[in-house]
């Protein structure tokens, strides 16, 4: 009887739709894990197709390209250690989420999913067939028991494989980040491993797909829930672990524990991991970014810098004749610090142009928010001009905050390809600044270190400069009131009733409220960017556009 099993981990990031790549990765960390003797190679979930493919892969020649690819690697990998990798499966001409396991040539056993996760950013009910609850599979003597992902967030999958003679428990995930989440999937874990007595190995993928980051993080819990084995997170890393069998059945052997960062950090991290992944990903090298001396442009050019380096980011300063001498300072300083490239275009001569464009038709009527918008459109027109000219994408740059309430010019500041702070709200924001002025992590920041945000910008009024001595406080609440309301009616979907309960103005409580539903048409057409919590504009939050209804609680 076997009484080690040596287990490799693949804690890898897989890019949706590249299926060759996905298989090469899998295939290099099958060499990996043979040069070390192991007995079984494991990936994360649906690691073949990339996660999430969303409606992609219910498209019969993707998940039949996929299937193929995972059979041709199960002959690639026929001498040596099982490789188990997720991907699409079909049975009975249904579709599941599945989970593979390779020997001798061959796909030997088919682990199908049987929870499927409909909540949050999952839609899995849409997209695959539930699968009955099963048994484990052998790799040589050892049975293993597999709970995909989701199975493992309840009892009875892997109760079911314990009871059918699984020794432990492999989970394969792709599971995205969100802030603390470490915790609660420790949590979960745990708790499966109380129920069973089994040591369980969790394995999570790395990357950046669209707004979400898979963060890694994979450990593995021998019996009791003590913590054998922690992968880092959100890096790539191939690691392995070592079982032994005792009179009491397996233990991991303790091996490294990374160390896990707070979340500050982890949020930081994923907003450059998210850019980072997004670009390469879609084939960009190079972003620009309307950089005006506030704080908001200023953490994205420091995010932008971090993620592709100074080198791949252009900051442009487009400055009207409400832009203060304070902002041209700021922005140049900022620009100094990080390193990156800075270019200047007033936009005063374009406005003068477009004001007597219109002038015939707009006679008789007085300045309004038209005018202050143009402004900002003209920035986006000249940033986009650039983007094409350059081929660098274009960032957008507004906050979790501003995002709820609608407080940005459509086709103007609006204008971009991808916004890595669009899940911060604007007091996080202040403080993400100030921890980056005093962190740096050369192993994933390829920004400099130091204060690369002057303290003055981060400490100055907030103002959208679009007219004389604007700020935003004059049309919204104090950030703290409103990303305190913000958290409520959005993140936890509360009353007006609860709110006012919690202490906020009833009134204030009510135009918040307004300003969130009436801007639901601009969020539709926002750029996506990185999600940091489980309640982020677009799929976790699923609002109609026209919507009439206002909460009468409270009055
Ligand atoms: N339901 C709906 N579906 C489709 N379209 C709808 C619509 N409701 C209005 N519209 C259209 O949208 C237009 C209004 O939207 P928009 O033109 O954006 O204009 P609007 O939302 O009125 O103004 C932009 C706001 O953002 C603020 N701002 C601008 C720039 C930067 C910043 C910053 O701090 O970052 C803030 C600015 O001070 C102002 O309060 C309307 O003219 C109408 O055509
Ligand atoms: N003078 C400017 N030069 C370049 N870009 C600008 C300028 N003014 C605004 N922008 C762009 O439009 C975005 C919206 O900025 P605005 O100043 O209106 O408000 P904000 O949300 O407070 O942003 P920030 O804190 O970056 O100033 C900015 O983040 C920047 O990308
Ligand atoms: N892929 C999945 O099944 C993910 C769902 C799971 N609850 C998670 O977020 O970790």
């Amino acid at each position: 009887m076997t009484d080690k099993f040596r287990l490799t981990l693949a804690q890898l990031n897989p890019t949706v739709g590249d299926i060759d790549s996905n298989a090469a990765k899998a295939r290099a960390a099958w060499e990996a894990g043979c040069a070390a003797g192991a007995d079984l190679v494991a990936l994360p979930e649906m690691f073949i197709t990339g996660y999430n493919t969303q409606d992609l892969v219910m498209k019969q020649v993707f998940h039949e390209t996929a299937i193929a690819a995972v059979e041709a690697l199960a002959r690639d990998c026929a001498e040596g250690p099982a490789l188990a990798i997720g991907g699409p499966a079909v049975e009975n001409g249904h579709l599941y989420n599945g989970y593979y396991i390779c020997k001798g040539g061959r796909i030997v056993s088919t682990v199908l999913k049987h929870h499927l996760p409909n909540e949050t950013v999952f839609d899995e009910v849409r997209l695959f067939d539930s699968g009955p609850l099963g048994g484990p599979y052998a790799v040589g003597n050892v049975r293993i028991g597999s709970p995909i992902c989701e199975d493992a967030w309840h009892e009875d999958v892997a109760e079911t494989l314990a009871e059918t003679g699984a020794e432990f428990l492999l989970v394969p995930n792709g599971s995205p980040y969100f802030r603390n989440k470490i915790e609660v999937r420790q949590n979960m874990m745990v708790a499966r491993v109380v129920e069973t007595g089994l040591p369980l190995v969790y394995l999570n993928m790395v990357g950046g797909q669209d707004d979400q980051v898979f963060d890694g993080g994979s450990f593995v819990l021998n019996p009791h829930g003590e913590l054998a084995l922690q992968l880092p997170v959100f890096d790539a890393v191939i690691a392995h672990v070592d079982f032994e069998r005792g009179p009491e059945g397996w233990r991991a052997v303790p091996g490294d524990k990374a160390h896990l960062p707070d979340a500050c950090e982890q949020d930081y991290r994923c907003m450059v991991e998210a850019l980072r992944d997004y670009c390469g990903k879609t084939g960009f090298s190079k972003v620009l970014l309307g950089l005006s001396g506030g704080v908001d442009s200023a953490i994205v050019a420091t995010i932008a810098c971090d993620a592709l380096g100074p080198e791949n980011v252009r900051c442009v300063m487009l400055p009207s004749e409400y832009t203060s001498e304070a902002s041209l300072e700021d922005a140049e300083a900022v620009v100094k610090a990080l390193g990156c490239r800075y270019d200047y275009v007033p936009i005063a001569k374009g406005r003068a142009a477009i004001t007597e464009s219109l002038a015939p038709l707009f006679e008789g009527r007085a300045a309004d928010i038209t005018e202050e918008n143009i402004q900002s459109r003209l920035r986006g027109l000249l940033l986009m001009a650039m983007s094409n000219k350059f081929g660098e994408m274009l960032l957008t740059t507004g906050n979790k905050s501003e995002v709820a309430v609608g407080y940005a010019t459509i086709y103007g500041d609006m204008a971009g390809g991808y916004n890595p702070i669009k899940d911060l709200y604007k007091t996080r924001v202040f403080e993400t600044c100030r921890w980056r002025n005093t962190n740096h992590r050369p192993e994933w920041m390829k920004g400099p270190a130091g204060e690369v945000i002057p303290v003055r910008v981060i400490d100055k009024p907030p103002s959208a400069e679009l007219r004389e001595d604007q700020r935003d406080e004059d049309s919204l609440p104090p950030y703290e009131v409103l990303d305190a309301i913000l958290e409520m009616l959005v993140d936890g979907d509360a009353s007006v009733a609860e709110c006012v309960a919690a202490g906020f103005d009833r009134d204030t409580v009510k135009r918040v409220e307004h300003l969130l539903y009436i801007s639901e048409y601009k969020r539709f057409q926002s750029a996506p960017g990185a999600r940091l919590t489980p309640r982020s504009f677009w799929l976790d939050r699923r609002y109609p556009i026209v919507n009439r209804w206002r909460d009468p609680s409270a009055g």
